[in-house]
């Protein structure tokens, strides 16, 4: 059994606008446009002999519902910390911002499922 790891994820969801100033002129990227993002923080570590969770949901979430009201329906550039608010940018940003407060916390995915693409941020 020692060489099994129990990790849970949370997912999560907000819609932000964004846009790229390194791209020249009217490219559509350095045009103010908007997504749909999703993401999953995930964590890893035994289970409370207590509870049998590695951590309450209802935590994580009330920890990710912190964030979210920073990204939701704003303008991604305005906020400290995402001056190139790209999905790697994203994924820093909310890493660094739950690991303090999540120990635990191993791996942030942020996703745009409308294209496919997503960054990653893990641990290690
Ligand atoms: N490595 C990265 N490359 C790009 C990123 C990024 O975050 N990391 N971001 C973009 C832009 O956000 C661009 O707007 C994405 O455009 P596209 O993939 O065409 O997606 P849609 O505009 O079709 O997305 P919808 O949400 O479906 O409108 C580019 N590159
Ligand atoms: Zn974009």
């Amino acid at each position: 059994m020692s060489d099994l790891r129990l990790e849970i994820s949370k997912d999560f969801a907000f819609d932000a606008a964004h846009y790229f100033q390194f791209k020249d002129g009217d490219h559509p990227f350095s045009r103010m446009h908007g997504h749909s993002f999703a993401g999953t923080v995930t964590l890893s570590g035994e289970p409370a002999a207590e509870s049998g969770m590695v951590k309450d949901f209802w935590e994580i979430d009330a920890e990710i519902a912190k964030l979210r009201d920073q990204l939701d329906h704003r303008l991604l550039n305005e906020v400290e910390g995402l001056e190139h608010p790209s999905l790697e940018a994203l994924a820093r940003w909310v890493f660094e911002r739950l690991d303090p407060v999540l120990p635990g916390l191993i791996a942030v995915e942020i996703r745009r499922p409308s294209c496919g693409e997503k960054a990653v941020v893990r641990r290690g």
